[in-house]
């Protein structure tokens, strides 16, 4: 392919955020917004389910989007990646495609696809670097997810060496934030917690039981500064190797939980489950790549915790369930 400079993009060109109203969409539609883009375009599921492959290429013909961003996917936390691979499997990969297709078809000058951190292999040496993608076996709780991530970050890069269009991939670590998926069984570990503590503190229950055995290490990365490095690698990065996005900073559940204790004001015991799974033992990105292009995340952790659980309590009826 012919060299391609990034740079700033067109503030008036029409750009669509797939998935704009999730954790990550909506909070890239709030940045976009902010950095001066009129013309976002979004569509919820009920009003364009990108598993439907005709209606991906009709709604792309009548908009026409100058660049995209992938940010919708069927998107779960440990025990709902395990107990619906196939979902996990065969929607990721339809919508993908389709939304994929359908912008190569239209010749979408950037693409910026969304994969996740547990495309890694499981025991990859830490902290994971890019290279390390394909080089083990995958953690086995959510592998037909990762699979599916995979075949995403290869679709990007088939395009670019088969069609010479600067598309390109994000790997963020574990997200969270304002509109994160609160549910009690499918939602990921932070919203859960809240939620979980939060009702402990309200009623006042002398314990609460947490899922496996708390000695797992996870990164974690606001999503309003996921959706500021989203715009930085359009306007910053070209290449087909995968970039990942953290912090480069990752700590126990265990600690995590007495994080979210102490945000949220409760004092009673912690308990741990463990016959729910642990998941990979550590996955600790190496973000050497995304900070060599002048960019660092702004939301420590203890600050975004608190931000989250302030929303999650203003937002009550409202969060998913
Ligand atoms: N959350 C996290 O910790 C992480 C997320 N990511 C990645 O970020 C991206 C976004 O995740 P996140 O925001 O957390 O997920 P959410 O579940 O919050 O949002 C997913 C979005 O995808 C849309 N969507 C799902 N299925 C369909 C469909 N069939 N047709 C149309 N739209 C659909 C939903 O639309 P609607 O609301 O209208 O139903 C929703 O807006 C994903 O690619 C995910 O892999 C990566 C790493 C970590
Ligand atoms: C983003 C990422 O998210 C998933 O991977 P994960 O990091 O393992 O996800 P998680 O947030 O669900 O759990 C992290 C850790 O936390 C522990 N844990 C304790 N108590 C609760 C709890 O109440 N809920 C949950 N969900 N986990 C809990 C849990 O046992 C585990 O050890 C993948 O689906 C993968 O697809 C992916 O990309």
């Amino acid at each position: 392919m012919t060299e391609y400079t990034p740079g700033p993009l067109d503030r008036d060109a029409t750009v669509y955020v797939a998935g704009h109203r999730g954790l990550v969409g909506s909070a890239i539609w709030r940045h976009l917004d902010e950095q001066g883009f009129s013309r976002l375009v979004g569509r919820s599921s009920a009003e364009l389910d990108l598993r439907d492959r005709d209606a991906v290429f009709g709604f792309f013909a009548d908009t026409r989007p100058r660049y995209v961003v992938l940010a919708a996917a069927k998107v779960g936390g440990i025990l709902a990646n395990c107990t619906y691979p196939v979902d996990f499997l065969s929607e990721n990969l339809q919508i993908q495609t389709n939304v994929l297709d359908a912008a190569l078809q239209h010749e979408v000058e950037r693409v910026l696809f969304l994969g996740s951190s547990c495309i890694y292999p499981k025991l990859a040496p830490q902290p994971i670097k890019e290279e390390y993608l394909l080089t083990g076996h995958l953690e086995p709780t959510n592998d037909a997810y990762a699979i599916a991530k995979i075949a995403g970050i290869l679709h990007v890069q088939a395009v670019r060496r088969q069609y010479g269009l600067p598309w390109i991939s994000a790997m963020p670590t574990n997200l969270y934030g304002s509109g994160d998926n609160f549910s009690r069984e499918d939602s990921h570990v932070l919203p859960a917690l809240i939620r979980r503590y939060d009702q402990a503190r309200r009623t006042g229950a002398p314990s609460v039981t947490n899922w496996g055995s708390g000695t797992p290490r996870r990164e974690f990365l606001h999503v309003d500064d996921m959706a500021a490095a989203c715009l930085h690698l359009l306007e910053h990065f070209d290449g087909p190797t995968q970039v990942n996005v953290g912090t480069g900073q990752d700590l126990t559940i265990r600690d995590l939980a007495a994080l979210v204790a102490d945000a949220v004001g409760y004092d009673g015991e912690t308990h741990w489950d463990t016959s729910k799974p642990d998941g990979t033992p550590r996955k600790l990105l190496d973000v050497s790549q995304l900070t060599a292009s002048g960019w660092e995340p702004q939301v420590p952790l203890a600050e975004g915790v608190a931000r989250t659980v302030a929303w999650y309590r203003s937002h009550g009826e409202s969060i998913r369930q």
